[in-house]
């Protein structure tokens, strides 16, 4: 039995996990979970994630995980990818860093921002813009912590690529869908950082999976 990831594709955080299968080359079978009817509260998915979300991921009979960057790191670790710099415990130390900094700094406000303008409106749901604005403030305040990063480092843990870099596309993807693209004009070591993000097969390979 190979990689099964459990969830929709379009999810950020099954997004996540599909980077890093996408960067080690590994193969893996995606298992769709119904949303609508539920099924991601099922007994059968609630063992698989006891938090009733997606993504679930099994490799082999005897690795059941979730947390999509826990996942993450797994599959970094089994094939062996240089994205997690653990041949330099300062360098993964720095990768560590910055995973958290998007996770505790990044995250919420800008899953926020693309919940309320692109999620609410699919369901016929009125955009909360005070949440909105009072969430775009929080980016920024993040974005200029990034800026001035990004003006020393080409990436965020340092001149290297690494996983923490690419923890933040799932939902970047989603702002630069959103009439918000415009808030990293301001930073443009961000938007450079970004662009170089972007051009990664890997990467590409998602976009495409994420939009279909
Ligand atoms: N920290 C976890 C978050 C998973 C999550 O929120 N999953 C969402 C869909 S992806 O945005 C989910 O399952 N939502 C349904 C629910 O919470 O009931 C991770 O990184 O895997």
């Amino acid at each position: 039995m190979g990689i099964k990831v459990y969830g929709l594709t379009k999810t950020t955080n099954v997004a996540r996990v599909l980077i890093s299968l996408e960067e080690v080359g590994a193969d893996y079978e995606v298992v769709p979970v119904d949303f609508a009817t539920g099924e991601h509260k099922s007994q059968a998915h609630l063992t698989r994630n006891p938090f009733g979300q997606v993504p679930a991921f099994q490799d082999d009979d005897d690795v059941m995980l979730f947390e999509s960057r826990a996942i993450s790191r797994y599959i970094l670790r089994k094939y062996k990818s240089d994205l997690l710099r653990e041949d330099d415990i300062k360098e993964a130390a720095l990768v560590d860093v910055w995973v958290d900094v998007e996770y505790g700094q990044y995250n919420a406000p800008a899953s926020a921002i693309c919940y309320n303008v692109i999620v609410k409106p699919m369901h016929g749901e009125e955009v909360d813009q005070q949440v909105v604005d009072t969430n775009l403030e929080k980016l920024k305040k993040v974005l200029e912590v990034y800026e001035a990063r990004l003006s020393e480092y080409k990436y965020l843990a340092g001149d290297f690529i690494s996983f923490a870099d690419l923890s933040h596309v799932p939902c970047t993807y989603y702002l630069m869908l959103t009439q918000y693209k415009s808030v990293f004009d301001s930073y443009p070591h961000v938007k450079a950082w970004w662009e170089a993000i972007m051009a990664r097969p890997s990467i590409k390979k998602v976009f495409d999976i994420m939009s279909a």
